[in-house]
C-alpha cells in the first residue's frame, strides 16, 4: 500500500510553476507504474496526465481531478522536506491533491469499482488554467466522463472533515494585468517627466473604491493588486509599471462592471498622467457551481457513514474545476486540513492525517456510495 506521508513530502519538495510539471509528471508516472497495470491506461498530455481505469461492469465513466503545480512562493515552513526548488513551493496543498488521487487511482487499480474511472491530472491550476484545453484535448473528448468530482484542502475546517455546499461554492475570476508607460526622466527634474509610479500608485488606490462605492453591496466582489514592478533606479523616474491584480465575483454582471469601471479609471490615469497604458485580464476562471442533484446524494452519504462533513458557505477563491462543472455534472469540496496559516501563506503547513481521510471518504463513496 501506498505510503501517503511520503509520496505528499517527496511531493512537496519538488513544486513547479504551471506547464512546468516536468518533474512532477515523472513523479507521479513512477507512481502509478508501480501499481496493477492491467486495467490502465496512461496518457501524457503536456506536463499532465490522463490515467483511464477500466472497471467490472463499466455502464459509466467517473472523472477524478487534482492539479499538480505550485506556486512563485518563497517556502518557509521549516519542513525537513522543504521545496527543493528555490522561490516555488507547493503552498496551495496541490501536493495533498496529488496524493490523494494517487490513493484513491491506487484503491480502484488495486479492487476496480464497477464503473471506469478517469484520473485527470491537470497543471496550471493557480494559472494560466489548465483545464480548458484538458477540456479540449483528443483524450477528453475520446473519455468524456459522466460523472465528475475534485476536492480542495482548506484549513478553515478540522483534518478530514469535508465542506461543501449546493450552488456556488468558488467565485467567477479574471486576472489583471495593466501595463502604465510614460516619461521617465532625472530624479532632479519631475517637471520634465511623467512619473508612472505616481501614475500606478494613483490607480491602485483609486481602485479600492470599486468595490467600496460602485458595487451593489448585496453582491460580494474583491478586487486585489498583488504585485507591483515599476522603475529601475532609487534616482530615476520610471518610464514604466506594471500592475498585476486579481477580481472575483459571485455573478458575471459584477464582473462586467468592475472591468467597466477598471476601463474608466485607467483612461483617467492616462489623462491625468500624461501616459499610455494596456489592459489584460489573464486567464478568467468560471465559478464553481455544485447543482443540487449531482452534490446532495454526497452530502447524504456523509451523513448515512458518519463521516465529519459540513455545509460551508461561498468563498471567493477561484478553481478551473469550474470549467469541468460547466460541462459536466459532478461536484467540488473542501476537505479539511486544520488549522494552519492560509492557502497561498509561505508557512502553509496542512495537517497530514487528513490525506489517509480523503482516500477513505472518496474511494467508500466511489465503491458504495454511486
Ligand atoms: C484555490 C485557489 O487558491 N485558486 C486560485 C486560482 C487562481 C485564479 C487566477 N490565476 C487568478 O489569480 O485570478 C486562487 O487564487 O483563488
Amino acid at each position: 500500500m501506498m505510503d501517503y506521508k511520503a509520496i505528499r513530502r517527496a511531493l512537496h519538495q519538488i513544486p513547479e510553476i504551471g506547464f512546468e510539471e516536468k518533474e512532477t509528471q515523472a513523479f507521479l508516472l513512477e507512481q502509478i507504474r508501480k501499481l496493477p497495470q492491467e486495467r490502465l491506461q496512461i496518457k501524457i498530455w503536456k506536463t499532465g496526465l490522463f490515467v483511464h481505469v477500466a472497471g467490472r461492469n463499466p455502464s459509466r465513466l467517473i472523472g477524478y481531478r487534482t492539479d499538480i503545480d505550485g506556486l512563485p512562493v518563497p517556502e518557509k515552513t521549516g519542513y525537513s522536506f522543504a521545496s527543493r526548488h528555490e522561490g516555488k513551493m507547493h503552498a496551495c496543498g496541490h501536493d495533498f491533491h496529488m496524493t490523494i488521487a494517487l490513493g484513491v487511482l491506487e484503491k480502484v487499480a488495486r479492487q476496480p469499482i464497477k464503473d471506469d474511472m478517469l484520473f485527470i491530472f491537470q497543471p496550471a491550476e493557480e494559472g494560466p488554467g489548465g483545464a480548458l484545453p484538458m477540456l479540449a484535448s483528443r483524450e477528453f473528448k475520446k473519455w468524456k466522463p459522466d460523472f465528475i468530482l475534485a476536492l480542495h484542502v482548506s484549513p478553515d475546517f478540522p483534518a478530514g472533515t469535508i465542506a461543501t455546499r449546493e450552488g456556488i461554492l468558488f467565485a467567477n475570476t479574471s486576472e489583471l494585468f495593466i501595463d502604465f508607460h510614460g516619461k521617465g526622466g532625472h530624479a532632479a527634474s519631475p517637471h520634465l517627466t511623467h512619473d508612472m509610479i505616481v501614475a500606478a500608485s494613483h490607480f491602485i488606490v483609486s481602485l479600492q473604491t470599486i468595490v467600496a462605492r460602485r458595487v451593489n453591496p448585496l453582491h460580494s466582489a474583491v478586487v486585489t493588486i498583488g504585485k507591483m514592478t515599476a522603475g529601475t533606479k532609487q534616482n530615476i523616474i520610471a518610464e514604466h509599471a506594471r500592475v498585476e491584480g486579481t477580481i472575483r465575483t459571485l455573478d458575471q454582471e459584477t464582473m462586467a462592471l468592475i472591468k467597466d469601471d477598471i476601463e474608466r479609471q485607467v483612461k483617467a490615469v492616462e489623462i491625468a498622467y500624461h501616459c499610455t497604458s494596456r489592459i489584460d485580464y489573464g486567464a478568467n476562471y468560471y465559478q464553481v457551481f455544485n447543482r443540487a442533484e449531482d452534490v446532495k446524494p454526497f452530502l447524504n452519504f456523509l451523513l448515512s457513514r458518519k463521516y465529519p462533513h459540513v455545509i460551508c458557505g461561498e468563498s471567493m477563491t477561484g478553481e478551473d474545476f469550474g470549467y469541468f462543472l460547466k460541462e459536466l455534472p459532478g461536484f467540488m469540496f473542501w476537505l479539511g486540513v486544520g488549522k494552519t496559516s492560509g492557502l497561498h501563506s509561505a508557512d502553509f503547513m496542512p495537517d497530514e492525517t487528513a490525506l489517509e481521510q480523503g482516500v477513505k471518504v472518496i474511494s467508500d463513496y466511489l465503491i458504495n456510495g454511486q
